[in-house]
């Protein structure tokens, strides 16, 4: 029998969202989420968070480029970069979206600063791109940020939902099957790097993963204008 260190029968992952549950349903039900998914959603919030999340999505492409080059150098399964590389490829596409939704919106893109959270959690990016950082820690991170997306916006396209039909197009973008199919193809690649990881790796890959839920958090709490 397979045996998988201490968590049972579950993944690495999966046991880290259950020991962290509080803070995982902070990140992936904030009220924010839960706002568009009743209708209740104030539309300046929604502007606002558009606005922000284009310049974090901007580096983000950077920060999967450095996580490409990790699967590169370090990865035994040459799937990681196909799955990595359709990622980039869907980073592309959601560039393209971001001006699109905020000309609908009348948002503008250009000569927006980011604000403190974003400043931080794209700094937290960057200390996750240096070359010492391990290829299971930074993958983690990598399927964290995408997970808490997918599992927010998901939410709002449950039949109970309330979502006004013009942010339909923005929750179907992350909550859809599609892309839930993705996050789980990242989880396996996390699950599969920290089996084979040192103590020290896993610990590095939890703690970034708590990391990504509060800095989800605090940009949420941003969007609503805190
Ligand atoms: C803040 C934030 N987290 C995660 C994602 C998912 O790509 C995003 N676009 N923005």
């Amino acid at each position: 029998m397979e045996s998988r260190s201490s968590s049972g029968d579950m993944g690495r992952i999966a046991s880290w969202v259950k020991s962290h549950r509080p803070m995982y349903h902070r990140a992936t039900q904030h009220p924010f989420v839960v706002g568009i998914s009743d209708g209740s959603v104030d539309l300046s919030a929604f502007k606002r968070w558009l606005a922000q999340d284009y310049i974090f999505v901007k580096e983000f492409v950077p920060f999967l480029a450095s996580v490409l080059l990790k699967a590169w150098k370090h990865s035994d399964d040459e799937s990681d970069m196909e799955i990595l590389l359709g990622g980039m490829t869907s980073l592309s596409d959601e560039l393209a979206w971001f001006r699109k939704e905020a000309s609908k919106w009348d948002v503008k893109l250009v000569g927006i600063a980011p604000q403190q959270a974003n400043l931080e959690y794209c700094r937290f990016l960057q200390s996750l791109m240096l070359p010492e950082v391990d290829y299971a820690v930074a993958i983690t991170a990598f399927w964290a940020i995408e997970t808490v997306y997918q599992e927010s916006f998901s939410l709002c396209l449950d039949s109970s939902s309330k979502t006004p039909e013009e942010l339909m197009e923005t929750c179907q973008r992350w909550g859809s099957a599609n892309f839930g199919h993705y996050c789980c193809s990242l989880q396996k690649i996390a699950d599969r790097c920290l089996e084979k990881a040192s103590s020290d790796i896993i610990r590095k890959a939890e703690e970034a993963f708590v990391c990504v839920l509060e800095h989800e958090v605090n940009f949420w709490n941003m969007s609503c204008g805190e």
